[in-house]
């Protein structure tokens, strides 16, 4: 099947974008929705994450306590490897599963740390990257999660720069503080359009 690896930063819009692809047939995996489901009340890495952070990281009710882990995390970063070691094999391995069963034109993996994991570019056909300046990212992020700009600041540190996402891009979705989201609608069309013949033609040429 062809795949897309989708990503970008924070508030960049990947799951605007995704929502898009989806919408016009594409399959779409996506790692965070992944993240957040192995983390609620009963997920898989509910328990492993009590034993490594303790039980001050999980809510009453049996969930992951995200505001605590997030002020955790992205003030030390060896605290955000630790809970990485935990959390992204779990990902990888539910990644893979919905992969298998996946269907439609072509399939996207949205995955905000794709350029960060190093471990994607032969995974995928292509790399997509949805670019956006900075000041957006954080207007975007603040209007939707109340996070303050220095909270927000420290999650974009620990992700790569705009400059590196757009060095591994086979293609770019502008999506920036002047992208209206039609214009964003115009641009992913362009896309949807390229990978779906390009799909077409791998299958026409094994068949
Ligand atoms: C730290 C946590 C609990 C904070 O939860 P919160 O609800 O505030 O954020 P949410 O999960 O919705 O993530 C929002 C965005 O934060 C960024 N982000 C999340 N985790 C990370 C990380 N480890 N490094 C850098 N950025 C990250 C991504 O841009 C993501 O889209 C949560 O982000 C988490 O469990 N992170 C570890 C899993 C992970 O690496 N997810 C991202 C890739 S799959
Ligand atoms: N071009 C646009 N015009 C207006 N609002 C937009 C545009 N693009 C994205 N948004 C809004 O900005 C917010 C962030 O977008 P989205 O959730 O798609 O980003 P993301 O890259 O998936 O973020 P995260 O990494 O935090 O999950 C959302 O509320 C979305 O509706």
């Amino acid at each position: 099947m062809y795949k897309i690896g989708l990503t970008g930063g924070i508030g960049s819009g990947k799951s605007r974008v995704a929502d898009f692809f989806q919408e016009w047939g594409a399959s779409v995996i996506d790692t965070d929705a992944i993240a957040h489901e192995l983390t609620t009340v009963g997920g898989a890495a509910i328990e492993p994450l009590r034993a490594a952070f303790g039980a001050g990281m999980i809510t009453p009710e049996g969930a992951l306590n995200r505001q605590a882990m997030r002020d955790a995390v992205f003030r030390d970063p060896s605290a955000r490897l630790r809970l990485e070691a935990i959390i992204h094999p779990m990902i990888g391995r539910v990644t893979q599963e919905r992969a298998a069963l996946a269907t439609g034109c072509y399939l996207v993996f949205v995955v905000p740390l794709l350029v960060e994991s190093g471990r994607w570019r032969d995974k995928v056909d292509r790399i997509c990257v949805v670019d956006c300046d900075p000041a957006t990212q954080v207007a975007r992020v603040q209007a939707r999660s109340g996070l303050t700009p220095e909270a927000i600041a420290r999650i974009m540190s620990a992700q790569a720069s705009r400059e590196e996402r757009l060095a591994v891009a086979d293609d770019v979705v502008l999506n920036d503080k002047d992208t209206s989201l039609q214009a964003l609608a115009q641009s992913a069309r362009i896309l949807h359009d390229a990978w779906c013949t390009a799909a077409r033609q791998r299958q026409a040429g094994t068949d």
